[in-house]
């Protein structure tokens, strides 16, 4: 059998993207830290994918395993040297953590077969595929670095489907939106994933996606736990917050229609398809889980200030995008980690500095101005 080894098995992994290689008729190895989860899928070997609709139309996804890459570190070397496919979805900031063992696992591989490795970071970061690579390189020997030629590829991707924090956390089951979408930038053919798009440039559809799902739900996250709200479907039950929603879309739609010549018409229609989305009842989605890290989401390149700045060289507008960071700086979630840190950040040194620091912003540039007249207005 085909077989997949998947960093994460958390909700992206188990809802998303191990389904898809399981329903392609590969054997998923799923590699996670949470013990109860890599227990569970060896004794019960599938779980089930449950749609966020009326009927909550279900599938069962078979042919997985786990293996804990603390404790098994062996194993999950031994399963990179036979897999087609290695795929994470993790989150950003751990993939420099993973490396040092994928890069173990990709030195013994190498030098046993000539067959293809295929490496595809699923994370909401532009080029995240390129940075776990990166992080590789920087764990392999010179003789290794010069065995990948031919025999491993990394590819960029863009994923987007709204999985939402599981209520039942005794359960491997996952309930997901029935939207999905996988685009995987790559100039050759690669090995079939059933609803893996490929596509030969992934920056309009990257920013697109991050800059209009990300950017959007990031807003109502923002605003939402400003306003005491749970869930993002009751945060946009809220009028005023729709419309503040669908002001910062068109200030990154303007962006995007510039830079990347997209049809105006289809990407309004686009942002309006994405609204019905957050609007789904059924996923009952925290502001907190969508606005988690709220240090790596003011990233200069992330959904906030990236489009925020772009707008600015471009003679853009980008006021709501001013108050979507700045609504960011004062997500002040206690459990939060990177809440924490930035709070404890913006009280010893005020916003323009941690504008400086965390998003690259100068403390004299438009934006930030901008940000810290916003701040004062929503304090
Ligand atoms: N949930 C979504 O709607 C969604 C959609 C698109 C993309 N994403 C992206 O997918 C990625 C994962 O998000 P998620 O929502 O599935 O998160 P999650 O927290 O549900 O899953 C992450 C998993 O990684 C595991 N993990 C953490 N540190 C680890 C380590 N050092 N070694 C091994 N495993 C480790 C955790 O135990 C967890 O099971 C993120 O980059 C996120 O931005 C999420
Ligand atoms: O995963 P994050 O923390 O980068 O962003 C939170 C959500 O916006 C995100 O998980 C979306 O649900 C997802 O990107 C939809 O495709």
């Amino acid at each position: 059998m085909k077989q997949a080894v998947h960093f994460g098995a958390g909700n992206i992994g188990r809802g998303f993207i191990g389904a898809l290689f399981s329903e392609s008729g590969y054997h998923v190895t799923f590699v996670d830290i949470a013990d109860q989860i890599i227990n569970q899928l060896n004794e019960q070997k599938s779980y089930q994918v449950k749609l966020a609709t009326d009927k909550q139309e279900t599938t069962t996804i078979n042919n997985v395993s786990g293996l804990n890459n603390m404790a098994q570190e062996n194993e999950v070397i031994e399963t990179i040297t036979n897999t087609t496919y290695l795929t994470t979805a993790i989150g950003p900031n751990i993939l420099p953590r993973i490396a040092p063992l994928i890069a173990r696992g990709i030195s013994e591989r190498v030098y046993q077969t000539d067959e293809q490795l295929y490496v595809i970071a699923c994370e909401n970061q532009i080029g995240a595929t390129d940075i776990l690579k990166q992080h590789i390189l920087d764990n392999l020997d010179e003789d290794t670095k010069e065995r990948l030629e031919g025999r491993v590829k990394f590819f960029n991707s863009a994923v987007d489907r709204i999985v939402p924090i599981q209520e039942d956390n005794d359960s491997l089951d996952v309930l997901v939106e029935p939207y999905y979408e996988w685009v995987v930038e790559a100039e050759e053919d690669i090995p079939a994933v059933e609803g893996m798009t490929i596509v030969v440039e992934l920056a309009p559809f990257i920013e697109r996606k991050l800059f209009t799902v990300n950017t959007g739900h990031a807003v109502i996250a923002y605003l939402g736990y400003l306003n005491g709200k749970p869930t993002i479907d009751k945060t946009l039950a809220d009028e005023a917050i729709e419309k503040q929603v669908e002001a910062t879309l068109k200030e990154t739609g303007d962006y995007l229609v510039k830079q990347y010549g997209l049809d105006k018409e289809e990407h309004f229609k686009y942002i309006q398809k994405i609204v019905r989305r957050f609007k789904n009842p059924y996923l009952n989605d925290g502001v907190t889980r969508v606005g988690r890290a709220p240090i790596r989401k003011l990233g200069p390149e992330d959904r906030l200030v990236r489009p925020a700045t772009e707008a600015q060289k471009a003679g853009l507008q980008f006021t709501n995008l001013s108050k979507a960071i700045a609504a960011a700086l004062l997500f002040d979630h206690q459990e939060d980690e990177e809440a924490v840190k930035l709070q404890a950040m913006i009280e010893e040194n005020g916003i323009a500095k941690v504008l400086q620091e965390v998003s690259n912003l100068t403390e004299d540039s438009d934006v930030t101005q901008e940000v810290v007249k916003q701040y004062d207005l929503l304090k």
